[in-house]
């Protein structure tokens, strides 16, 4: 189990301390920080603080922002940048990149749940620049290559 230090920067949220939502549940919820309701026009993006920073420290893991499923399905909520990655050494605020991509107006509520948050391994890895790669049965193949069955 990695520990990862957190940093509570809007007060209401220790009312809803970080935790894993529910058991088995992958991603740490979100919330949108917002002082009143804000409403998104239809193709509109907006940045959200989450009022919470993390500090991963370990160059072996970084962070991602994911979209909310339901609110992404039903509603066209997702994020801005498609994805979310949270560097090792980032200290600032938790921003989430809010995009209505839906036909409908949408209002974010204070402290609703608007993404989720996965802490992933990275691995470390040295690039060597060579000429030649050594062969593989795929090529250069790539882009629907193989065809669609
Ligand atoms: O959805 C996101 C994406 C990024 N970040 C923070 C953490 C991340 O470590 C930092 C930089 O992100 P990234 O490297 O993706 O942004 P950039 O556009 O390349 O900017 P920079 O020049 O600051 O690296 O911004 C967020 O809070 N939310």
């Amino acid at each position: 189990m990695h520990h990862i230090d957190v940093k509570i920067l809007d007060p209401r949220l220790k009312e809803t301390p970080p935790h894993y939502a529910t058991p088995g549940s992958a991603g740490l919820d979100l919330r949108a920080c917002l002082d009143a309701p804000l409403e998104l026009s239809p193709g509109q993006t907006v940045l959200v603080p989450t009022g919470m920073a993390i500090h991963l420290a370990d160059p072996g893991l970084a962070a991602m922002i994911l979209p909310r499923s339901g609110l992404g399905h039903k509603h066209g909520i997702v994020l801005g940048n498609l994805v979310g990655l949270i560097d090792s050494d980032y200290q600032g605020q938790l921003m989430v990149s809010v995009w209505n991509r839906g036909q409908q107006a949408f209002t974010i509520s204070p402290l609703e749940r608007i993404a989720q948050l996965v802490v992933v391994p990275v691995l470390q890895v040295g690039f060597n620049v060579v000429d030649e790669f050594s062969s593989s049965d795929r090529g250069e193949g790539g882009f629907g290559s193989t065809g669609h069955a």
